[in-house]
């Protein structure tokens, strides 16, 4: 669930492997912890590459695990994770494919560079799941990005184009290639060089002027826009807590409003849409045809029926 390999003499390669979307299942996070003090104490090792296996990054949290405490309690808490790869005394840059969403952006979020594919998406929907980035996204895109643009992505959860993120400064770099292989290359380039500012957990956030005023502004904007949802105002307290809290204190917030959250009736609705949305795509009929396999049959006539109304 986390191929770990080492290429290049000294660059360890960690691929999350989860079929569809490499979400992070307590299988993925074990393998992933595991890989993560595998390259740290590895004498080998003197950088490290996450990818995710057989193109999409990552697409987050493994949603199916939500509800079922046996799941998450199965495997690490990705809080654990991230704060591991934070503080690797060795260069993580994240190799991003296809989409890095939710978990999957707190995860690049973690690491000290990120690379990403042209073509690639980014993003944390966890609003359109009645929740917030519950990983430290709420605490980290704020000191990468400044207020202003973090509480845009959180709050509408829209994914973020590459070239957009790398205007944002989300990414360190966007190639047409191979972005495993850049991003080798780079790992390499970088090897023994200082970390500590490229750590978004030891960064303040961007000062913001008149911050109380700001915040009660995007409260009663998203208060007009939520319609009485919850998640979208927790949005905005966690990202006021990026601002204003020292980042321990932040991420304790989060995971406050992330557990309120995560068992309320609106996230529990919010899941089964995204489930059944998926399966009402999935039709049979009773004479056995499929989604999947039926084929649209040519048109090749047409009738027009009109209906005239007199007006005299
Ligand atoms: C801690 C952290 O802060 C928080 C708490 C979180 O991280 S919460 C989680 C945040 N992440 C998300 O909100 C992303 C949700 N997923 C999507 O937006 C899309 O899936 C996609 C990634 C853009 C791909 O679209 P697609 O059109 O190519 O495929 P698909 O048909 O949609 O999905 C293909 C298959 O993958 C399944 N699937 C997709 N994302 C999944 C996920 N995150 N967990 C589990 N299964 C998922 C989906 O049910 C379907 O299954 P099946 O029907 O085949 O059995």
């Amino acid at each position: 669930m986390a191929q770990y390999r080492i290429v290049s003499g000294s660059v360890a390669v960690i691929s999350i492997q989860n079929p569809p979307v490499n979400a992070l299942s307590a299988a993925v996070r074990n393998g992933l912890l595991l890989s993560v003090r595998t390259a740290s104490s590895d004498p080998l090792v003197r950088s490290v590459v996450i990818s995710g296996h057989n193109g999409p990054f990552c697409g987050g949290a493994d949603i199916k695990e939500f509800g079922n405490v046996s799941h998450l309690e199965s495997g690490p808490h990705l809080v654990e994770i991230f704060e591991s790869v934070e503080a690797l005394a060795k260069p993580v840059v994240a190799a991003i494919e296809g989409f890095a969403l939710g978990g999957g952006l707190e995860l690049a979020l973690a690491c000290h560079y990120r690379f990403g594919h042209s073509e690639a998406r980014v993003g944390l929907p966890e609003v359109s799941l009645g929740l917030l980035p519950g990983a430290g996204g709420s605490q980290r895109l704020p000191r990468l990005l400044g207020v202003r643009a973090a509480l845009d992505m959180i709050v509408t959860g829209r994914h973020v184009a590459a070239g957009e993120a790398l205007n944002l400064g989300l990414l360190d770099r966007v190639t047409d290639g191979n972005t495993v292989d850049a991003a080798v290359r780079f790992a390499q380039s970088v090897e023994g060089k200082p970390l500590d500012d490229r750590r978004l957990g030891n960064r303040p956030c961007p000062p913001l002027e008149n911050i109380d005023a700001f915040f009660e502004d995007a409260l009663n904007r998203v208060r007009g826009r939520a319609r009485g949802a919850a998640a979208p105002l927790a949005c905005v307290q966690a990202v006021r807590g990026a601002a204003t809290l020292p980042f321990l204190q932040g991420m304790a917030l989060e995971k406050r409003l992330v557990e309120t959250l995560m068992t309320s009736g609106q996230a529990q609705a919010s899941r089964y849409c995204f489930f059944t949305e998926r399966g009402a795509a999935r039709w049979t009929t009773p004479t056995g045809a499929r989604w999947d396999t039926c084929r649209a049959r040519p048109i090749s006539t047409a009738a027009v029926i009109g209906i005239y109304a007199s007006c005299i």
